[in-house]
């Protein structure tokens, strides 16, 4: 048995069963929870330019190269760490050293993290791409950007928001209940459009007044990243759920909703 073998060995259900195993998993569940919904309300305010410290359109100078670069690694990193973090294969390979009912929990901190070192790091592009001068279009499009983050909110709700950030999973922990098995849901926007939340943070990140060429990087990068999430997702929840969701994907648009194709 090599040394890692021994390692995985050791977090077994005699250690993740134990009364205090259970207890400080729900600690970091919450801890986890927490450092999420922080990220995502500075993240509100970092794409709408409003009320944070450092926004999308401010931070250090820096020469476009270098803001083109380090902005593209930065979101590469959340894109790679949101992807091969949430694939099957590598839950179940990684699952072997941190314990499953923690595993959603840990998935969401670093996800957090990621944006976290985004929004620290990200290099403004000040050059305008477009900027609306009547008053009404631009509080409009404020209005709707900000109808993007609820409806992302919103819709975490219908599927499951507790479970999607991995609370649910450590208080059923705790309460020593067995984890449920995935379940398909359809409920309201579901019954329109199949990726809801994706389609709140288009919005969001589109629908701005005044679009510099860094907000510009950050929409158009973020919008093609959404489109192979969904990929890989749809994937997996074939995988998972079979012929139901392969005739759901055959009713229900992708993003847009009563148009089929997208
Ligand atoms: C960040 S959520 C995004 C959900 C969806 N793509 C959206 O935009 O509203 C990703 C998680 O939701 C799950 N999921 C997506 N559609 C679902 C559905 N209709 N029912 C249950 N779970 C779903 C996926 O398996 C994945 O774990």
């Amino acid at each position: 048995m090599t040394q890692l073998d021994q390692q995985v060995h050791s977090i077994g259900p005699e250690v993740t069963g134990s009364r205090i195993f259970k207890f400080i998993a729900f600690l970091y569940g919450i801890a986890a929870y927490l450092v999420f919904f922080v990220t995502i309300l500075y993240a509100i305010g970092f794409v709408m330019g409003v009320m944070v410290p450092k926004t999308i359109d401010t931070g250090s100078d820096s020469s476009t190269v270098e803001a083109l670069i380090v902005n593209l690694l930065l979101m590469s990193l959340f894109a790679l760490q949101h992807s091969v973090m949430a694939r099957k294969q590598f839950k179940a390979w990684w699952t072997q050293f941190v314990p499953k009912p923690v595993e959603r929990s840990t998935y969401v901190l670093f996800a957090s993290l990621s944006l976290l070192l985004l929004f620290w790091q990200w290099r403004p592009l000040p050059s305008v791409i477009w900027s609306v001068e009547n008053p009404d279009v631009a509080v409009t499009l404020v209005t709707l950007s900000f109808a993007g983050w609820v409806l992302v909110f919103t819709s975490t709700f219908m599927i499951n928001h507790f479970e999607l950030f991995g609370l649910h999973q450590v208080t059923d922990h705790l309460a020593g209940k067995e984890a449920a098995p995935p379940r398909f849901k359809t409920p309201l926007l579901y019954k329109f459009v199949r990726h809801p939340i994706y389609l709140g943070f288009i919005i969001a990140f589109w629908a701005a007044p005044t679009m510099t060429a860094g907000h510009l990087l950050f929409a158009a990068v973020t919008t093609l990243y959404i489109f192979v999430g969904i990929a890989l997702e749809e994937n997996d929840l074939v995988d998972l759920f079979g012929e139901e969701y392969r005739q759901y994907r055959q009713r229900v648009s992708m993003l847009i909703p009563w148009r089929r194709s997208v």
